[in-house]
């Protein structure tokens, strides 16, 4: 199997940090090269252009890839998406020079509009009645309004740091995006496809999550179990010729300063909390 990744920009870093989390380990030097092997000799890695992926998989050079729900709309393939991977979070937005005659969607009527993603932008125009001529460019998009290349334009935008500096207001949302695996409708259910889709997951539902070890007095555990909100109950284990017992639970991370002062309260000790790096449900 070929998972097809980005080879640069910003879903790079995440893309690979996420395969070597799920135990995907990639050879040495992967990221200069075009292909890189991995700790399953039956999965390979295949660097491309993030707008490319969609249709590296669409053609089968790929089974599966990881990029932008923005980058599969541009290309209007129908692949089918199998996990959100939670990062590359932006929106696709109609923006227009701040104080200027633009203020709703209805006002691009008659008007350019320039983007990086011309098939989105003539589907929301055709979807929103909205008659405004398209105009194609590569890159610097922000740029377009204030040199009469356009009037408005369609563009990311996440922190909003960009449009703000460029003196640029949202007039309306396009569509919300994150980087996403998507599979050619073909391979969705493939068994190495299913292996990677199940790996993936457990890294995410892993985030977020910690484990906590204690002991706690046999005669408590009672109240122990009534302070843990854990996922699916704790684990008891007997220690040998002891009134404690050991308790090992997974906690929400947003729980544990709570859950720990109440574990103390109610006797537990040598209380532990580690980070877990997959977790299969
Ligand atoms: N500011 C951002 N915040 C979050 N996600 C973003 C942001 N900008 C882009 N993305 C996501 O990352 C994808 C790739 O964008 P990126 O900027 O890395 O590549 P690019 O500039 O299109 O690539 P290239 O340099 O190869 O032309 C986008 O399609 C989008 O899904
Ligand atoms: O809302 P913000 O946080 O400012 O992010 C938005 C910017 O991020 C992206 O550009 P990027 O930095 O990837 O540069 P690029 O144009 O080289 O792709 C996008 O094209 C916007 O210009
Ligand atoms: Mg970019």
């Amino acid at each position: 199997m070929r998972i097809a990744v980005p080879n640069k920009g910003r879903l790079h870093d995440p893309t690979l940090s996420l395969l070597e989390r799920a135990g995907l380990h990639l050879d040495n030097g992967a990221d200069r090269k075009l292909y890189a092997g991995t700790v399953d000799p039956d999965v390979t890695v295949l660097f491309a252009r993030a707008a490319d992926i969609p249709e590296y998989v669409w053609d089968g050079a790929a089974a599966v890839g990881v990029t932008g729900y923005d980058q599969v709309r541009e290309s209007g393939h129908d692949l089918t998406e199998l996990v959100d991977l939670e990062f590359g979070r932006c929106r696709l937005v109609l923006a227009a020079p701040e104080d200027g005659d633009i203020q709703v969607p209805g006002d691009v009527s008659g008007k350019t509009v320039a983007t990086e993603f011309p098939t989105i932008a003539r589907d929301y125009f055709a979807q929103e009645g909205i008659d405004a001529e398209v105009v194609e460019v590569t890159g610097a998009t922000e740029l377009t309004p204030h040199v009469d290349m356009a009037d408005a334009i369609i563009d990311i935008t996440s922190t909003g740091t960009t449009l703000a500096v460029n003196r640029l207001a949202i007039v309306d949302e396009v569509l919300s995006s994150s980087a996403r695996l998507f599979a050619h409708p073909d391979h969705a259910e493939d068994e190495k496809v299913q292996q990677l889709v199940m790996a993936l997951r457990s890294v995410l539902s892993a985030e977020g999550k910690r484990y906590l070890m204690m002991n706690a007095p046999r005669e408590r555990l009672d109240e122990v179990r009534e302070v843990i909100p854990g996922l699916g109950g704790p684990t008891v284990m007997d220690i040998a010729g002891d009134d404690q017992v050991a308790v090992h639970v997974v906690v929400d991370e947003r729980e544990v300063y709570e859950v720990v002062n109440e574990l103390k309260n109610v006797g537990a000790s040598g209380i532990l909390v580690t980070e877990i790096e997959r977790l299969v449900e």
